[in-house]
């Protein structure tokens, strides 16, 4: 196994929610001889081949993301990959009546054939991972990317569309909307500090008295929490896998050549000076974040939300770079004659 292959291995041990959208347009022929009979949506303009690996296939998400991934008439190819056996359920989904073809794999050995071909085109895959800590993972992932020369940072992406779900969800039911109609930005990243609605920016209407601006932000927060009240240990698969269901879509249509996807999601950032990876509104295109549209304007409590989220950032981007080896820089400058950082103290190395 060459060194990338190796690496590539690495990554997907840690990550058994990740997913992979590799977009060769040699391997799969595309094959979509019958008209759409049953009114489903229409293939993609561009005509590119659409393969998508579950890794993590058989876990709670990991099943109900597939059948939702299996009902897309965008997705040529859905792989499924765990460490526990997935035939049998792989079986199953073949029976649902859609075109998209099912491929499964189990084990640690047969990851990189769940991948097939990876090697050739890892700068043209696609990675999102919806294993937490996303706010460490994505980061850790980079790195390792990174070592093994295949980084392409508009290319990976942390999944925090499950916040954006909900967030449009609570708002539409406080302003009596359809959900549908709502579109809410959420920045920051996943976990409980982190998570800020811009609900200052909601569309269609962001009237709201400043209970209602606390009461939606808390309910957004401490969604998990509240969901594992009622049903403990379970997480919250359901609602999860239909918005990593969404985000994947919005991949697929990017890469495909739909115009003006846009998503929130946890990206290689340089919008803000101190954190590395954010999540904000990204514009998608075929080859992955065209554009970072960067934090809308705040509200005074949402600023305040994000200036209290950013040492949780930085420390959670940390923890994930310390993970594969990546230290801070030195504190102190031990070679340079003219330095820049104050001088070492002489026991520093
Ligand atoms: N990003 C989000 O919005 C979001 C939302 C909910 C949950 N999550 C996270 O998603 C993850 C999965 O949740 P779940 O409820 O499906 O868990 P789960 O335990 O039911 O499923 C995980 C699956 O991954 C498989 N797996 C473990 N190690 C693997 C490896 N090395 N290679 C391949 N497969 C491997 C397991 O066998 C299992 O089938 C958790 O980390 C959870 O915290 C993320
Ligand atoms: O399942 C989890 O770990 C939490 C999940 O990300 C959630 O937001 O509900």
């Amino acid at each position: 196994m060459n060194r990338t292959l190796q690496t590539f291995y690495k990554i997907y041990e840690f990550y058994p929610n990740l997913i992979h959208i590799p977009t060769s347009k040699n391997i799969f022929r595309r094959c979509r001889p019958i008209s759409d009979a049953r009114n489903i949506a229409s293939s993609a303009p561009s005509g590119n081949l659409m393969k998508v690996t579950i890794v993590g296939a058989a876990g709670k998400i990991g099943q109900s993301l597939c059948l939702m991934l299996k009902q897309s008439p965008l997705i040529d190819v859905l792989c499924l990959h765990d460490i526990k056996p997935t035939s049998g359920f792989a079986m199953e989904l073949t029976h649902v009546d859609t075109n998209c073809k099912i491929t499964a794999f189990t084990g640690k050995d047969n990851l990189l054939p769940a991948l097939d071909n990876f090697k050739d085109y890892f700068l043209q895959a696609f990675i999102a991972i919806g294993t937490n800590p996303v706010n460490s993972l994505v980061p850790m992932a980079c790195e390792v990317l990174k070592k093994g020369g295949c980084y392409n940072p508009k290319t990976v992406f942390g999944i925090t569309t499950l916040d954006t779900v909900r967030a449009n969800t609570f708002v539409a039911q406080v302003q009596g909307l359809e959900p549908e109609c709502v579109v809410v930005p959420v920045i920051g990243g996943h976990t409980e500090e982190t998570i800020i609605p811009v609900l200052s920016k909601a569309k269609p209407c962001a009237e709201f008295t400043n209970e209602e601006l606390e009461n939606i932000t808390m309910s957004i927060r401490k969604a998990h929490e509240n969901i594992l009240k009622l049903k403990p240990p379970d997480s919250a698969p359901l609602s999860s896998a239909f918005a990593t269901a969404r985000f994947i879509i919005s991949l697929v249509k990017a890469i495909q050549g739909y115009p003006d996807i846009i998503e929130c999601a946890l990206v290689s950032s340089k919008v803000h000076p101190q954190l590395k990876y954010l999540s904000t509104p990204l514009l998608l295109g075929p080859n992955g974040v065209a554009k970072n549209l960067g934090i809308p304007e705040l509200s005074d409590f949402e600023s305040c939300m994000f200036d209290n989220a950013i040492p949780t950032l930085i420390s959670d981007i940390k923890m994930g770079e310390k993970f594969v080896g990546v230290q801070d820089p030195p504190p102190c400058d031990p070679c340079d004659p003219n330095p820049k950082a104050p001088r070492c103290p002489k026991n520093w190395c």
